[in-house]
């Protein structure tokens, strides 16, 4: 207790969460930087009583954090539980915004003998009475944290005994039309499972509540097929075709139920069941009859309400309070208003249970050999009807459910990866809840400010568990913790989120924000009428919160101008969203400018250095060719220069030869050309894809050229050798003395003919020389052109000899038929005058020389014999290319 102020210690750590709140939006409530931990880890060692203080403190001084609800709220469980109300008593309570506050259990479980061999039992774990906890952090010592909650149920704490002080009070409740929910909250391994559901005789809340509900109910169920729930406070009453409707649907679901059930049994060996919940039913009726008798004998040890005794509590306020009955929803077996009706509808609920048990979850994890994976839900409804005219709802629905929520766990811890995403859900779901109850609290301690939005439906688990914290009934919670040192981290978080649970309140969330219109309407200079005015100020006298008021503590007059108020709120606010909204989207459209004008810059940059690149790279390229090329080209003018050298030479050769030309002799350089051409031939084949193949094509045709212009002369050199002995074979008949005037004139027309196909010739080399002319113009190779030149003209200068020699030939022809007419006149004069021994006139004279021997090869003539008149290929073919 701080003296000075008088106020308790935890009251100013409350204040101060308040406070926080005002400043701070509303954050990660598990976290440590939430309104929560602000508060949590403020050093009341350091400054007991102290409204605020730094982490910097926390971390260098003891570090004692204090969690607990504010004075209003002190009333602990204990003393609720003394403080039994009545339902009417309750119900105003609510009526008027009740101050309620949620109850909060702590039950901490036995270390197990493998968790003590492990070292694990450090003392973190310390109840310093039966409703604070302190809790140390094994690696800092000084760091403890205290909790405050309704109640703590040590180790040591049997199931009927937790039974007792958490549960009981909410059957109650729940028989007596109110709604309820139980639910635990914990770490894995923490023994919420075994505190809802239980293992063995070791039942847990859930069984022994159901056994608790049909004991006091026994002998009052209706038969209720023919009941059907229209919405949610009323019921219908259907026909009797709607009531076999119902059962025979009925029925067929509970078949369908089974058969998947039993398949799934099968399938996973009969170990537990996932998949949806339902009713139906796998077990036989006896077997459930036997279970349901042993919860019974169970319960009877502690539970005057068992329904063996008849005489319990419930069946007194029955027969006191208002006459009702109560039947099961689930029920569908018809009833009696006896026993049978009551073992029906209790089966019913026990199969419900047990399948929800089989179809739940479970799986071995590093934590835990049988984790839950999935959150379980059981809710049992109780429809109560009123005889007409006692009341006026005839009809009013209870709801009982209980809620075994998966243990929350590190994502990182788990081994496999199944395990690993099913934690994420599971904590995903559990961050949702603590979220709405951070926002709820956060809604009913800022009552003047504009309610946060709950995040109800940001989860399947809020959503079914909604209407507990909305003000259709209660919730109470269970927060399971082991004492092992290993989970401190997660237990402290566990504490933390069920810090902020502790200091909820009962009742509806969605009200009508008396005390926000009251600052409204102050913020607007409005004053408030004086019946207002004093009951706020009775509120704020009486709690240092502010309460929830009705609207008609206003007058109308004020209500409309608070309408009016709250019309420009929303007009105000609704601007200032336009304005904020135009706001950032010039924002996110300056960012984006920008963003895009970085990577325009960027691309440019990368752009120019690409084009850089590739100009270097096609330069690279472009000597290499040129360098190729030159090689290449340099290489085919060596060749084409040695071929002409060779041309040249041979043409000198058979110039030089004359008329006895023969073959010319193998050339030494030949294979050696033979060869480039033979590589040049195969490296054109590789160079024809290159670019070049247009000049490798000319330089081949020039070649090809060449070789059909060497095939030429050599036909002109073996025309000129055949015409030259033709020559010397004239001039061996010439030389020989003619007789007749018929030979002379046969002589002269051959030389006449002679001297034409030695013109045509020259015409045709002339002819040769422009081809070559040409061919060279295509090559375009001036060095090489000129030797062709050259070679031309020597050949021209051989020709223009031989011309001269056939000139010259012809003058001694000339001379002989001048000599051969002397000779025939002499001839003539000789046969005038007969000599004493006539000559011989035969032809065998021609053979012999003019000394009157025979040639040696001289053809074998007579005198009448005819000059084959047959015309040679040499005279052919220059007439054939003339054509
Ligand atoms: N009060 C207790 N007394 C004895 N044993 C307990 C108690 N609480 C829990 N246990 C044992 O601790 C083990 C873990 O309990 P349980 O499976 O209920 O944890 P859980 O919080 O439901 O875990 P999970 O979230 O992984 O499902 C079980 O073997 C259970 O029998």
């Amino acid at each position: 207790m701080n003296v000075e102020t008088g106020i308790a210690p935890h009251q100013v750590v409350v204040v101060a969460v308040a406070m926080a709140l005002r400043v701070a939006p509303p954050r990660d409530p598990l976290s440590d930087e939430e309104e929560g931990g602000a508060a949590v880890f403020e050093s009341t060692a350091a400054n007991p009583g102290g409204v605020a203080g730094s982490r910097r403190c926390a971390t260098t001084l003891h570090e004692i954090s204090n969690i607990c609800a504010p004075a209003v709220a002190q009333t602990n469980g204990r003393e609720m539980e003394q403080r039994k109300v009545g339902p009417d008593e309750r119900g105003s309570g609510e009526e008027d915004g009740s101050t309620e506050r949620v109850r909060v259990y702590l039950r901490i479980r036995p270390l197990m003998d493998v968790e003590k061999e492990r070292g694990e039992e450090q003392g973190c774990v310390c109840v310093q009475d039966e409703e604070t906890l302190l809790l140390r952090d094994p690696r800092v010592s000084q760091s403890v944290h205290k909790f405050t909650f309704t109640q703590i149920l040590g180790p040591g704490t049997t199931q009927q005994e937790c039974f007792d002080r958490t549960m009981k009070e909410t059957v109650r409740d729940v028989l007596q039309g109110e709604s309820r929910l139980l639910y635990t909250y914990g770490v894995s391994n923490s023994g919420k499972t075994y505190t809802v559901q239980g293992t063995g005789r070791e039942a847990g809340l859930l069984p022994r509540a159901l056994v608790s509900v049909f004991g006091r109910l026994q002998g009052r169920l209706y038969d209720s097929p023919d009941l059907k729930p229209a919405l949610r406070e009323e019921v219908r009453r259907l026909t009797g075709a709607e009531v076999r409707a119902e059962e025979a649907r009925r029925d067929s679901l509970l078949k369908e139920e089974e058969g998947s059930i039993s398949q799934n049994s099968r399938r996973r060996g009969g170990a537990s069941v996932s998949g949806d919940s339902g009713i139906g039913g796998v077990s036989s009726g006896s077997s459930i009859t036997t279970e349901l008798e042993d919860l019974d004998s169970v319960c009877l040890d502690g539970d005057a309400l068992s329904h063996s005794g008849g005489e319990g509590p419930a069946h007194t306020a029955v027969e006191s309070g208002p006459p009702c009955a109560c039947a099961t929803i689930a029920t569908a077996t018809p009833t009696s208003k006896t026993s049978p009706g009551y073992r029906c509808a209790a089966e019913e609920a026990w199969k419900v249970l047990r399948i929800g048990r089989r179809n739940q979850s479970f799986a071995s994890t590093h934590l835990n050999l049988a984790s839950s994976r999935s959150h379980s839900i059981f809710s049992l409804r109780l429809l109560h009807i009123h005889p007409e005219g006692e009341r006026g709802h005839s009809t009013q629905t209870s709801e009982l459910t209980v809620c075994d929520l998966a243990g929350s766990e590190r994502c990182k811890d788990q081994r496999s990866g199944e395990r690993m995403k099913e934690a994420n859900n599971i904590n995903t779901s559990l961050h949702t809840l603590a979220r709405c109850i951070t926002a709820l609290r956060h809604n009913q301690s800022n009552r003047s400010r504009l309610p946060l939005v709950v995040p109800f439906r940001d989860s399947k688990l809020t959503r079914v568990l909604q209407g507990f914290f909305s003000g259709r009934g209660r919730s109470c919670m269970v927060v399971n913790i082991n004492p092992c040192s290993s989970t401190y981290d997660e237990t402290l978080q566990a504490l933390k989120f069920s810090a902020i649970a502790t200091q909820l309140v009962h009742g509806p969330s969605a009200k009508t924000h008396v005390a926000y219109i009251q600052s409204l309407l102050r913020s607007h200079g409005l004053q408030t009428s004086e019946n207002a005015r004093e009951e706020e100020e009775e509120g704020a006298g009486e709690c240092s919160q502010e309460e929830e008021g009705d609207v008609t503590m206003f007058d109308p007059e004020e209500l409309i101008c608070a309408i009016e108020v709250l019309k420009k709120e929303v007009q105000r606010q609704r601007e200032e969203k336009e304005e904020l909204e135009a706001r950032v989207r010039e924002q996110v459209c300056g960012e984006m400018m920008e963003v895009i004008a970085r990577m325009e810059h960027d691309f440019s940059e990368t752009l120019e250095s690409e084009r850089v690149l590739m100009e270097e790279r096609h330069e690279n390229k472009i000597n290499n060719l040129q360098k190729s090329l030159k090689r290449f080209y340099t290489q085919e003018i060596q060749d084409r220069d040695e071929q002409i050298e060779r041309l040249a030479a041979e043409l000198r050769r058979s110039a030089e030869a004359g008329s006895g030309v023969s073959a010319a002799p193998p050339d030494p350089e030949t294979p050696r050309l033979s060869r480039r051409q033979a590589s040049s031939s195969s490296s054109s084949s590789s160079f024809s894809s290159s670019s070049s193949s247009s000049s490798s094509s000319a330089c081949f045709s020039v070649a090809e050229e060449l070789s059909r212009v060497q095939a030429e002369l050599d036909q002109c050199r073996s025309e000129l050798l055949g015409k030259t002995q033709e020559l010397r074979r004239y001039q061996g008949l010439l030389s020989l003395p003619t007789p007749s005037s018929t030979l002379t004139s046969t002589v002269e027309r051959k030389l006449e003919e002679g001297q034409r196909c030695l013109r045509k010739l020259r015409l045709d080399l002339q002819g040769m020389g422009r081809d070559l002319q040409s061919a060279e113009r295509t090559c375009c190779h001036s060095t090489s052109g000129e030797r062709l030149r050259l070679t031309l003209a020597n050949a021209d200068n051989t020709l223009a000899k031989q011309d001269q020699a056939l000139g010259e030939l012809q003058n001694s022809l000339l001379l002989v038929k001048m000599d051969l007419r002397k000779k025939t006149d002499r001839l003539a004069q000789l046969k005038a005058t007969p000599p004493p021994h006539a000559p011989p006139t035969s032809c065998a004279g021609a053979k012999e020389g003019p000394g009157g021997r025979t040639r040696p090869g001289a053809p074998k003539t007579t005198p009448n014999s005819k000059v084959p008149t047959k015309r040679l290929p040499f005279l052919r073919t220059p007439l054939c290319r003339a054509h």
